[in-house]
């Protein structure tokens, strides 16, 4: 059935197999003169198990690793390596080497400060429900006055503004003064002193008001200040806690638009209202009351009339102007997400030559922007015209008032209301413009609020993670019904495994018997926390639980969508210090179950959350995977429900932190429902090595330092070390000083993966989280990788998703996934000898492994690609393949192999066309080539592609030769 066996590569999580304990020890700090003079030598200590400790000791001193390239005696493997460079990255944060070993990193720095929460950032009241100003106004009052530092200096500012105003408005009083002492007494000496002190007066009030209104904006701009560094702080803080669905569902751009225009429109309210319409309020009241106790009523009446008509006018233009301030902002918004999108992805717009298309692209959005905010010019000047128009008329109307007013009026009179309405009027007609501002700060703060009212749908926990794992329902299953191991089913679809069993699907009574048996010893939960399980698994469990997290999905339905469900009905469990690996081909699931178990995202049914729909989970229940098994499955917990869920809760109530009943589906580590335990111990329990990569716009020293922020300079580059990276970073011509580009893009695939890799083996993790750890590595490289790995995951518990099956062989177990759904699970040889999908796949990469490898001898290849591409899965073309079979041609290729298993019943197709490999379908006969015409179109496809491929392939596979016949 299954070609000869790959060579292995490297096993993951492998606690069945000693390690090669690796200890790198290098110089402590305190011997660093042995680099000489500013060179400082780090002292990590790399330990084999668990993962690595580094400790700056001089003991046992195996390598010396200096921050300098070109420096003597660092290495790995012992082999004497130039140093990285020292501390300082690109952009100013930098990491100079200390005598602690901690630099002036950034990350260090904050680490600490955030540790010692300081500074303490008081927190924001809850954001009005709408961005009226009637909201707003109170809402920027109670964030003022919540710290008393700025209560003071607000009223400080307003204070002042009051003095400055008085001050003003007294101005043209002493002008009146000095004016009618001169008219009515003519040139005497009198009148002369009457005006001079009228003039001092006048000087003195100015200074005065000059003063005061000087004195504004240093008492008042902290409280600004201040409150606009809190706004964007939890802003900040508010909008990273959102969940992934968020941040899909927006742009970037746009959203970053938003929060700067939403803190800074909360700068311009806080002006327009401090200085502009509480002054104004406070003037016009005065110049009324002034003119009105001088001149009679009539006069304050023109005053107010003039001016609800200025206002009136201006509210009208401003609200027109406000619809289109809308449609500029989203163009604006636009505009800039296009430009952002464009210029993250500048590698992909170059390679495909796009700039054309982008510059095109984003000009369409530059003409919209530009023919909104043209028809905001327009109704900028209309407002102004018409509030000039008003202004004019009402100046003339309120002169001409009081020169016929009926008690007549002085020289001085017509000096001092004109005095005062020009006062008046300056302000008024800023009064347009900053309403206009005042109008585009709520509209501004409309989405501002809104994003802050946004809550996550992953909310936090208040559970602790209990530090050792609570007692599982499934293991209890286990052992009430050690005869939970489901029998294959010949159909396809029955096929599916029963994931509540977590064990091994089997055909036959033996594999069913090795199932049981790798059930036993797989469960390590069941080791440790069951009396009742054999001494010797107990001992093996001991000794690999030592921290690892044990991980279980019950009957886990999940979609990102109602519409479309990813996950259905899947369960599965890592037990602490065991290694799962989940496989399949590219859509199934995989890397969804890992998003789950980090949370982010929440399975399907979790009260509160938007997209649960249960119309779809009760489908999905219904035409679960497991279907009739799984359901036989739930009932069986039903039935033991009474031991299961009791004891359950007896054993939460005993761990004191209230554990979920396991009965129901979702997602379970150490035994507590993870929606339930706090966000911040799971994920600081985990690491991940994500499929891609994104790295900081920092120096290679500190995207490392990433994965633990206080982690030491040592511990970096020991990290680095350990993740095989060193050697390539010392060749660089800055060292760990190169700063990586945006998101990294000036390292290669591999060097980002080691980067994630390094902050992986920084972290030290209790559950480790490979997600395609090594696609982009080469064969050599991939095997030291696999090597670093196995170490970091020894001791702790490891979930690993690949599609090279030779970087999984060795885990403790393999979960077959497809379509969403548990097909098969057990270990390698488990799965090989079941012949199913797995042993379908392996075959595959095998057998695409063997023809690369006849092609290299044969000089086919290019050379550089021979080696054992994927070893033992043998993999072949993986990715990097110098034109072998890749990703997508395998997944094809399988996606075909499974069809046709699932069509016909039989492994063998799928073996057969997996046998295809990277020549087409040339291992399939012909009759399976029609049968699976008929079933797909993609079939069809691949039968065209064959055909045209090697009719002498084909002929050879239809005499018998190739796997199929195998
Ligand atoms: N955020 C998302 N929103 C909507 N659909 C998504 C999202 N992420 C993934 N999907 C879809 O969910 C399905 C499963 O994705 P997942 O990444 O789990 O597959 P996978 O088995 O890991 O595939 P691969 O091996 O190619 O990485 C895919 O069809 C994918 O298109």
């Amino acid at each position: 059935m299954a070609t000869g066996p790959p060579k292995p590569l490297a096993r993951c999580g492998v606690a069945t197999r000693s390690l090669l304990p690796q200890r790198l020890a290098c110089h402590s700090l305190a011997s660093r003169h042995r680099a000489g003079p500013g060179r400082p030598l780090l002292t990590p200590t790399l330990r084999g198990t668990p993962g690595y400790s580094p400790v700056a000791t001089g003991a046992a001193a195996a390598i010396s690793i200096p921050l300098q390239p070109g420096g003597d005696g660092a290495s790995h493997n012992g082999a004497a390596k130039p140093a990285p460079a020292a501390h300082a990255n690109g952009n100013g944060s930098s990491s100079k080497g200390s005598s602690s070993g901690h630099g002036s990193s950034v990350y260090n720095t904050v680490a600490a400060a955030v540790a010692a929460q300081f500074p303490a950032v008081p927190p924001l009241p809850a954001p009005p429900s709408t961005a009226n100003l009637s909201d707003v106004v109170p809402y920027l009052l109670k964030l003022a006055l919540q710290e008393r530092y700025l209560v003071w200096r607000l009223a400080a500012a307003l204070g002042c503004m009051c003095v400055a105003k008085l001050a003003g408005i007294s101005l043209p009083l002493a002008f009146k003064g000095a004016v009618d002492a001169m008219a009515s007494t003519g040139f005497s000496q009198a009148a002369l002193s009457a005006a001079l002190t009228a003039a001092l007066t006048y000087g003195v009030l100015d200074c005065v008001r000059v003063l005061a209104k000087e004195s504004q904006s240093p008492f008042f701009a902290p409280v600004s200040q201040a409150v606009t560094r809190r706004m964007a702080y939890h802003t900040f803080a508010h909008v990273l806690a959102l969940d992934t669905r968020f941040h899909l569902d927006r742009r970037t751009g746009r959203v970053s638009r938003i929060l700067e225009r939403g803190t800074r429109s909360i700068a311009v309210l806080y002006r327009a209202m401090v200085f502009t319409f509480l002054p104004t309020g406070l003037e016009l009241t005065a110049v009324a009351v002034l003119l009105a106790g001088r001149f009679g009523p009539a006069l304050a009446g023109i005053l107010g009339l003039t001016f609800a008509a200025y206002v009136t006018w201006t509210v009208m233009m401003t609200q027109a102007a406000t619809d289109v301030r809308k449609e500029v902002n989203a163009l604006d918004n636009a505009t800039s997400s296009k430009a952002v999108d464009a210029l993250l992805n500048v590698e992909t717009v170059t390679l495909f030559n796009n700039q054309n298309l982008e510059v095109g692209l984003y000009d369409r959005h530059l003409r919209d922007f530009q023919s909104a905010s043209y028809r905001t010019e327009l109704l900028s000047s209309s407002l102004n015209a018409g509030q000039g128009l008003i202004l004019a008329v009402g100046m003339a109307a309120i002169l001409a008032a009081i020169i016929s007013s009926p008690g007549g009026a002085t020289g001085g009179d017509l000096v001092m209301a004109s005095g005062l309405i020009m006062q008046l009027w300056a302000p008024l007609q800023f009064l347009g413009w900053f309403y206009r501002e005042l109008r585009a700060a709520l509209v501004d703060m409309e989405e501002f609020f809104q994003i802050l009212r946004t809550r996550s749908n992953i909310t936090d926990g208040t559970q602790p993670l209990p530090p050792t794992p609570l007692p599982l329902v499934r293991q209890q299953q286990q052992q009430q019904q050690p005869a939970a191991v489901a029998p294959a089913s010949s159909s396809g679809s029955a096929s599916a495994a029963t994931p509540a069993s977590h064990a091994v699907v089997s055909t036959s009574a033996a594999s069913a018997a090795a199932a049981a048996a790798a059930a036993a010893s797989a469960s390590g939960l069941q080791d440790t926390h069951s009396p009742s399980t054999s001494s010797t698994s107990t001992s093996t469990s001991n000794s690999r639980s030592g921290g690892g997290l044990s991980v279980e999905l019950v009957d886990v339905s999940f979609g990102y969508t109602a519409e479309r469900q990813i996950l259905k009905g899947v369960s599965l469990r890592v037990a602490p210090g065991e290694s799962v690996a989940v496989v399949g081909s590219s859509g199934s699931g995989k890397s969804t179950i890992l998003k789950l178990v980090t949370r982010l995202y929440d399975v399907w049914g979790t009260p509160g959350s938007p997209d649960v729909p249960p119309a779809a989970v009760a489908a999905s229940s219904s035409n679960s995977s497991s279907g009739n098994a799984a359901r036989a499955a739930s009932g069986a917990e039903a039935s033991t429900s009474g031991g299961s869920s009791s004891s359950s809760s007896s054993s939460s109530s005993s761990g004191g932190s209230g554990s979920s009943s396991s009965s129901s589906s979702g997602v379970y580590i150490n035994g507590v429902d993870v929606r339930q335990l706090r966000l911040a111990d799971v994920r600081s329990a985990i690491a991940v090595v994500p499929q891609d990569t994104a790295l900081n716009y920092e120096s290679i020293l500190e995207n490392i330092r990433y994965g633990r922020p206080d982690a030491t300079d040592a511990e970096v580059v020991a990290a680095a070390v350990a993740a095989r990276l060193h050697d390539t970073v010392s060749s660089l011509p800055e060292g760990y000083n190169t700063v990586v580009g945006e998101r990294g893009l000036k390292l290669s695939g591999g060097e980002k993966q080691r980067v994630a890799i390094a902050r992986a083996f920084l972290r030290s993790p209790r559950l480790l989280i490979c997600d395609e750890a090594t696609s982009a590595l080469d064969s050599a490289t991939e095997a030291a990788i696999m090597e670093s790995l196995k170490e970091l995951a020894t001791g702790r518990s490891a979930l690993f998703v690949a599609h090279r099956l030779s970087t999984v062989r060795g885990c403790d177990r393999i979960v077959v996934l497809r379509g969403g759904r548990v097909l098969e699970e057990g270990s390698h040889d488990q799965l090989m000898e079941r012949g199913g999908e797995y042993a379908a796949m392996w075959n595959l990469q095998a057998n695409q492994q063997k023809e690369e490898e006849e092609e290299a001898e044969g000089g086919q290849g290019d050379g550089g690609h021979a080696g054992g591409r994927g070893g033992g899965g043998g993999d072949g073309g993986h990715k990097q393949g110098d034109g072998g079979v890749t990703d997508t041609d395998e997944e094809i290729h399988l996606a075909l192999a499974q069809e046709a298993a699932a069509a016909n019943g039989s492994s063998k197709h799928a073996v057969a066309v997996a046998a295809g490999g990277k020549g087409g379908v040339a291992g399939l006969s012909l009759d399976s080539m029609d049968e699976l015409a008929t079933y797909s179109r993609r079939a069809a496809a691949a039968v065209v592609a064959a055909a045209a491929a090697s009719a002498t392939a084909a002929a050879a596979a239809v005499g018998g030769g190739g796997v199929n016949a195998a």
